[in-house]
């Protein structure tokens, strides 16, 4: 079974509710109607009923729960807990009524939040920051967690490299440039996403344009002290840089660049030193090696919330639905 039949037959076994929250875009329809005929959670589409009827016309949304902000009974109480959780940073009760009604995001995410909903899949038509602002607002960071991150899952196919095609890219869609403490926290919580995800050992790789001293520039040693903080977090953990990533995941290029290497030539988690390195890294696999990507999945949040690609297909929100249910199981 591949990586995403085994995370739907995962999400099965312990049903769960997500909640879309962007009801004016097409996909959100055709992935929902996939899902709801496969099994893999409950949904709730927020909305305004009226469109929802419209858009949703031609779909099957049969077990779907449709909430409308504008006459659910539970919108006075999140107004109330929105402006609790933001008094600090000023917000109103006037603020908190106006986003909660007319941005569905916000109110998505108080669903979680409140505990009616498991987790929530949104990203198709609203760009990585105005996804996960809310989230990071209200969802805050889990106990014992400082950084939140966001990674994909790649599966590239006919692949030998990796967990048999199947990686880890982190970060690739939230921080932007990580200091060498935030890129050791984010390849500690991509391993364990990597073992929670698939089951398998992680091999965690901390990418650059450089392989064991072969280059020196501030970049590099930017790697070199993240490395250094990832080992001390998690010595128990196979991770090793920095690394090119042909060292990182070639058997034979491993070998000859970082002999000795735990993890040259075998990663499956790779790292990269910033966000440009890892969202353009993304795309590349996914469009030219034709790769699944499914993301960008966020950790360490206090409750599975993930962001899409606006470049996304139907086929990607299904996928990260069923993600975003096995990560809900805990
Ligand atoms: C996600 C993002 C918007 C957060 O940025 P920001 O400028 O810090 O936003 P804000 O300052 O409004 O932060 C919102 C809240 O999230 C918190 N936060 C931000 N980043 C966080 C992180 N990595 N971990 C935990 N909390 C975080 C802030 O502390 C703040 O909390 P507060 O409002 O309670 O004080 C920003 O990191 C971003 O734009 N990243 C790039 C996204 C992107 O375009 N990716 C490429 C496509 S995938
Ligand atoms: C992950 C990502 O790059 O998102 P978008 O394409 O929406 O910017």
């Amino acid at each position: 079974m591949g990586f995403i039949d085994e995370i739907k037959a995962r999400a099965k076994s312990d049903i769960k509710t997500i909640v879309l929250p962007e009801t004016e875009d097409e996909r959100t329809y055709k992935a929902a109607e996939a899902v709801l005929k496969e099994g893999t959670a409950k949904l709730i589409l927020v909305g305004s009923k009226e469109e929802i009827e419209k858009m949703g016309a031609g779909y099957d949304l049969t077990g779907a729960t449709i909430v409308d902000p504008a006459d659910s009974d539970k919108t006075e109480s999140y107004i109330a807990k929105l402006v609790e959780l933001r008094q600090k940073k000023g917000m109103t009760e006037e603020q908190a009524k106006e986003l909660l009604l007319n941005n569905y995001l916000y109110y998505g995410v108080m669903m979680v939040k409140m505990g009616d909903a498991d987790g929530m899949v949104s990203g198709a038509c609203h760009s990585t920051a105005d996804t996960l602002r809310p989230c990071l607002q209200i969802l805050k960071t889990k106990p014992g967690t400082k950084l939140v991150s966001a990674f994909f899952v790649m599966v590239v196919p006919n692949c030998d490299m990796g967990a048999d095609g199947t990686f880890i890219f982190g970060d690739s869609g939230l921080e932007q440039n990580p200091d060498p403490e935030k890129l050791a926290n984010i390849a500690v919580s991509s391993a364990e996403s990597f073992r929670i995800l698939t089951g398998k050992e992680p091999i965690v790789a901390m990418l650059s344009h450089s392989t064991k001293g072969s280059a020196k520039h501030a970049d590099v040693d930017k790697v070199v002290e993240a490395t250094r903080i990832a080992k001390e977090l998690a010595p128990e953990l196979k991770l090793d840089g920095e690394l090119q990533l042909d060292a990182a995941i070639v058997p034979s290029v491993g070998e000859s660049k970082a002999p000795g290497s735990p993890v040259a030539g075998h990663a499956n988690v790779l790292i990269f030193p910033d966000l440009d390195a890892g969202n353009i890294g993304y795309k590349l696999a996914q469009r030219l090696a034709k790769a699944e990507a499914y993301g960008p999945l966020t950790q360490g949040i206090a409750a599975p919330v993930n962001d899409l690609s606006r470049g996304c297909s139907a086929e990607d929100i299904e996928g990260v639905i069923a993600i975003t249910a096995v990560q809900a199981q805990g």
